[in-house]
């Protein structure tokens, strides 16, 4: 199958693999569905509990403690911000169209019929790409996976934007003009199909714009930074890429109704998994983006280490290396206990992806181990057995029923 993911970044980069945007002309768009704005107040950050000065992005650092001094915040800090934003529009199922720029209209029947074929095309696009995660998601209701495979295709496609075969042609401009459309998006203006199921989604889940924007803030930190300094900034760029997909998902895949779970609870967990996700995703491919000319390490830890990037493009396996390697993966592996408990609160339909995607990424760590370590020349995979038998045990996780006691993000 052939599904185009050449992305539309502006309307002279359009470009159409299959033909399947036939329908999309500039000032022309497909649908005009609705959605919620999201005036969410801000809350205090529980993690040091400090006030927020400035609405809105991950990206203002100070904040004014409670005798009045300005204090930076950590990355960890100003994440758990957007968190307790999400988890309070779910809350709220807030459904506010006041500032709508277009209306909420009556489909008409013909639009219900494009409205299917362009959750079709998400669908197929899922399917491609990512097959047991697709697989997965044919346990939820119609309306769920939909909406699922709405916005995995909107990440897949931002993604594609910076690692794609077009990743050269990226500027900060492009950049910018993708958000816009996802301003549009969000506004129930969709530029194409794929857009329109995305539109549609997030008229009907309480999904804040905030993680789509951020998503994209951190393609746009891939494009001007290739090392960091320390934890920090990696886990601001894991939260950019992945730790938001976790945000994207959880108010499409929905808390268990019986769950006494904090929401925010919840979103913290979904947030270590993306992080988790990426942790790993990083140390599986070290030498490949070491070759592309990037570290995504700490760098302050490769130096506690006596370490250096020349060592990573050397591509030796040390004991150096390999004691590296084992605290980066003692981490990852943290991340992943973090979202264990989480995976439980969700709708019980709902678990069985989330936990066969968490146990087939945590492996990879295994292999990594398995490997000696070295991730420059070998890429750790999970062979077949191992996902096929993965599987059935996510299943029997995913049947272990939702904490009816109080649970609160630690
Ligand atoms: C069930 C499930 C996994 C749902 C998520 C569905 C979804 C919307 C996925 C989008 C994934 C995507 C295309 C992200 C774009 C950025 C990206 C590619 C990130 C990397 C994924 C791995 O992909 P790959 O190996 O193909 O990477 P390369 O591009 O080839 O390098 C990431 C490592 C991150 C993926 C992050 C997640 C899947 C987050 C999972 C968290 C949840 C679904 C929340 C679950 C809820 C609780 C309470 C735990
Ligand atoms: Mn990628």
């Amino acid at each position: 199958m052939s599904v185009a993911l050449l992305w539309v970044v502006s309307p002279c980069e359009v470009s159409n693999g299959t033909g399947f945007l036939d329908s999309v002309r500039e000032g022309n768009r497909v649908f005009d569905s609705s959605r919620h704005r999201n005036l969410v107040c801000n809350e205090r950050i529980k993690r040091g509990v400090k006030q927020r000065w400035n609405f809105g992005s991950v990206r203002s650092a100070m904040v004014a403690t409670p005798t009045g001094e300005m204090a930076t915040m950590t990355s960890e800090q100003k994440v758990y911000d957007v968190v307790l934003k999400q988890a309070a529009l779910v809350k709220r199922q807030l459904r506010s169209t006041d500032d709508l720029e277009v209306k909420p209209e009556i489909p008409l029947p013909g639009n219900l019929s494009l409205l299917s074929e362009a959750y079709d095309r998400c669908s197929e696009v899922c399917a491609e790409y990512a097959k047991t995660f697709y697989l997965g998601t044919m346990l939820m209701t119609p309306e769920r996976r939909g909406a699922i495979w709405a916005i995995y295709v909107w990440c897949r496609r931002t993604d594609e934007l910076v690692d794609g075969p077009n990743a050269s042609h990226i500027t900060p401009q492009a950049l910018d003009r993708w958000e816009d459309r996802l301003e549009d998006v969000f506004s129930g203006r969709p530029f194409d199909m794929l857009d329109a199921a995305l539109s549609d989604t997030v008229s009907q889940f309480p999904v804040d714009i905030q993680p789509f924007r951020d998503m994209i803030e951190g393609m746009r930190m891939d494009l001007r930074k290739s090392r960091y300094r320390n934890f920090d900034e990696l886990y601001l760029y894991c939260y950019y890429v992945a730790g938001t997909v976790g945000l994207m998902s959880v108010p499409i895949m929905g808390i268990a109704p019986d769950s006494k779970a904090t929401t925010e609870s919840v979103y913290n967990a979904a947030l270590a998994l993306g992080i988790a996700n990426q942790l790993t995703n990083i140390l599986r491919d070290v030498g490949e983006d070491a070759r592309r000319g990037r570290v995504y390490l700490p760098q302050d830890e490769l130096a506690q280490a006596g370490l250096s990037d020349n060592d990573i493009f050397a591509g030796k396996v040390t004991d150096k290396w390999r004691s590296f390697m084992k605290k980066q993966i003692q981490r990852a592996r943290k991340f992943f206990d973090e979202a264990e408990e989480g995976v439980t609160q969700l709708s019980s339909a709902s678990r069985w992806p989330v936990w066969a995607s968490l146990l087939l990424y945590r492996q990879i760590l295994d292999e990594i181990e398995a490997n000696d370590y070295n991730n420059f020349t070998r890429r750790a995979y999970v062979s077949k057995p191992k996902k096929l038998i993965s599987l059935p045990i996510a299943y029997a996780k995913s049947l272990v029923p939702p904490t009816r006691t109080l649970v609160t993000s630690s």
